[in-house]
C-alpha cells in the first residue's frame, strides 16, 4: 500500500526529524509506529500520508504512483490537532466534509455521517459547534471525519490519547472492525500499553529519528533490552511474566494462563 524507501526530513530550525527511514506497509497491515517522545512518528505519518513532502528518499502508493495528492482520497491521516479537521459550524458538516469533496451523493455522504457519529457515540453531538466540544469528544470527532471518506487506508497519530478508558475500548473496538474489513492502520504511539490492541508489526523508532527493529509486536514488547535502548518500556504485563513462554502480551492473555486454559 505504502512503500518508503530512505526517507529523511528537516524543519526548518535544522531539527533532524527523519533519517533513512524504511517503510513498507502491506495490504491490510496493522502496523504501530513506536518511539520515545520526539521520535519522528508524527513527522513520519505526516510524510507518508502526504501533508510532508520529505526532504529525501522516496514513496511508492499503491503500487502505482509517487504523487500522495492524486490517492489523496485513498488513504485518510488523523493528526494529533482535531482543529485541523473541526472547522465547519457544526460537528455534522465538518463529517460530511471529506465525502462531500468527493462527490459522493447527499443520501450517501448522510448515511455515512451518521453511522460513524452513532458509532463513536457522537449522535447527539452532531449539531454542536465544534468547538463547544470537550477534548476528548473533539478527538473522537476528528476520527470520526476522517473515517467518512472511506478509505483504504487509515493513518493516525496517537488515537487513544486524551480519551477516557470507555472511549478507548469503543475505539479499539472500532479499530478492530475495520481492520476485518480489510482497511490498513498505520498507528503512532509512544505507549506500549495498548499496542497489542493496535498492531501486528511495530516499526521502533528512537530518539535520532532512526528506524531501529522492525517486527512482530510480540517479538518487539518483549524485547526489553532494544525498548530501553529506545527509552521505553514492556507492557507492565510482560514485566510481570517476563521469562515465561510464550509471554503473555495482555491482560487476557494473562488471565487465560493463570486460569491454565
Ligand atoms: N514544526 C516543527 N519545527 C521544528 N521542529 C519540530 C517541529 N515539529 C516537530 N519538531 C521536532 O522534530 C522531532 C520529531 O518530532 P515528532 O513530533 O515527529 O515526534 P513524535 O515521535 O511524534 O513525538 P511525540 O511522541 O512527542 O508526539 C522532535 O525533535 C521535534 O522537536
Amino acid at each position: 500500500m505504502i512503500e518508503a524507501i530512505g526517507l529523511g526530513y528537516s524543519y526548518p530550525d535544522g531539527t533532524t526529524a527523519l533519517d533513512g527511514v524504511d517503510v513498507r506497509i502491506e495490504r491490510g497491515e496493522r502496523v504501530a509506529l513506536l518511539g520515545p517522545n520526539g521520535a519522528g512518528k508524527s513527522t513520519l505519518l505526516q510524510v507518508l500520508g502526504g501533508l510532508i513532502e520529505p526532504d529525501a528518499g522516496s514513496l511508492h502508493y499503491f503500487g502505482e504512483t509517487t504523487d500522495a495528492d492524486s490517492v489523496r482520497d485513498r488513504l485518510s491521516v488523523l493528526t494529533q490537532n482535531p482543529a485541523d479537521y473541526l472547522f465547519n459550524p457544526t460537528v455534522r458538516e465538518d463529517l460530511a466534509y471529506g465525502p462531500t469533496q468527493q462527490d459522493a451523493p447527499q443520501r450517501d455522504v448522510d448515511r455515512r455521517v451518521e453511522a460513524i457519529a452513532e458509532r463513536l457515540g457522537l449522535s447527539s453531538l452532531l449539531s454542536k459547534p465544534p468547538f463547544r466540544l470537550s477534548g476528548g469528544q473533539q478527538r473522537r470527532a476528528a476520527l470520526a471525519s476522517a473515517l467518512t471518506v472511506d478509505p483504504e487506508v487509515l493513518l493516525l497519530d496517537e488515537p487513544l490519547s486524551n480519551v477516557d478508558a470507555a472511549n478507548r475500548s469503543e475505539i479499539l473496538d472500532l479499530l478492530a472492525e475495520l481492520s476485518n474489513d480489510g482497511i490498513t492502520l498505520v498507528t503512532s504511539t509512544p505507549e506500549t500499553e495498548l499496542l497489542p490492541h493496535l498492531a501486528d508489526r511495530v516499526l521502533l523508532l528512537d530518539a535520532g529519528g532512526s528506524v531501529v527493529a522492525s517486527g512482530p509486536t510480540r517479538e518487539i514488547l518483549t524485547d526489553t533490552e532494544l525498548l530501553a535502548d529506545c527509552n521505553l518500556r514492556p507492557p507492565q504485563v510482560v514485566r510481570l511474566f517476563d521469562g515465561d513462554d510464550p509471554i503473555p502480551l495482555t491482560v487476557e492473555e494473562a488471565r487465560r494462563r493463570l486460569d491454565g486454559s
